[in-house]
């Protein structure tokens, strides 16, 4: 049954899925697979299968009702009260939900990482740890111009494009604010080796005392 979910929030590239799957692989190498999972905020991006692909480009993915934050909010409780859910699985080539689902365990502690996890206090206050991984923008773009091109089908035109129309606006609007619900706001992202041992050893510490009392 999950106890604690810890939530990894900050610009898109900034370096937030790094450091998350650091934190998880290298955990995950040490403790038993029912004590932690991790979820992406991107996997409960509106299904987009009934528009066509021209209007699906049009979207504002930076805004929070892009998100289907009401599935991702059931689908905490239910690890919570111990049930297993199909996480879905996004296609960014496509813009919108690939025919799979992801099945996630209930596991004692959950990690989720994702740009605007903060902006809806219903889903903030599903978790009991939150920080925000702090990137200068311009930093972010770079790695995002490299990212998206290489691994998300665009080009650097429409990388431009989007950024200046939405990605940007959008953080100063929602993403930015979202600094001070954080407990704890890390630089460096995804390879700030303090940070990522100081929650390792967070979640070990969780682990032990969720065991103990179990
Ligand atoms: N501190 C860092 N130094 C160098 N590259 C980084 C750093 N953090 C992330 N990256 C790289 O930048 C890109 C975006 O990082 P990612 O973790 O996917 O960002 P996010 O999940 O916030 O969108 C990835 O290619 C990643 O490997
Ligand atoms: N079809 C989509 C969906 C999302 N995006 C962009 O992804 C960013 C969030 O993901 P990160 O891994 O970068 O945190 C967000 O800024 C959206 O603009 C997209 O381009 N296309």
């Amino acid at each position: 049954m999950t106890k604690t979910i810890i939530a990894i929030v900050g610009a898109s590239a900034s370096g937030k899925s790094l450091f998350a799957q650091t934190i998880y692989q290298e955990l995950s190498a040490q403790i038993p697979a029912k004590d932690l999972a991790i979820i992406e905020e991107d996997a409960y991006y509106r299904d987009q299968s009934h528009l066509p692909i021209k209007n699906r480009t049009a979207t504002n993915y930076d805004h929070p009702d892009a998100f289907e934050h009401e599935l991702l909010v059931e689908h905490l409780e239910s690890l919570r009260s111990g049930q297993s859910v199909d996480v879905p699985v996004y296609d960014y080539n496509l813009h919108t939900r690939s025919d799979i689902t992801r099945r996630v365990e209930p596991a004692t502690v959950v990690i989720i990482e994702g740009i605007l996890l903060l902006s809806d206090e219903t889903l903030r206050e599903q978790f009991d740890i939150k920080l925000f991984i702090d990137t200068p923008l311009d930093i972010c773009l770079l790695r995002r111009i490299a990212r998206d091109i290489q691994e998300r089908g665009r080009t650097l035109e429409s990388v431009s494009q989007q950024y200046e129309s939405t990605v940007r606006p959008m953080f100063y609007e929602f993403i930015e604010p979202c600094k001070n619900h954080a407990d704890i706001v890390v630089t460096r992202g995804g390879k700030n080796r303090i940070a990522i041992d100081l929650v390792k050893h967070k979640i070990r510490a969780l682990l032990n005392t969720h065991n103990v009392n179990d």
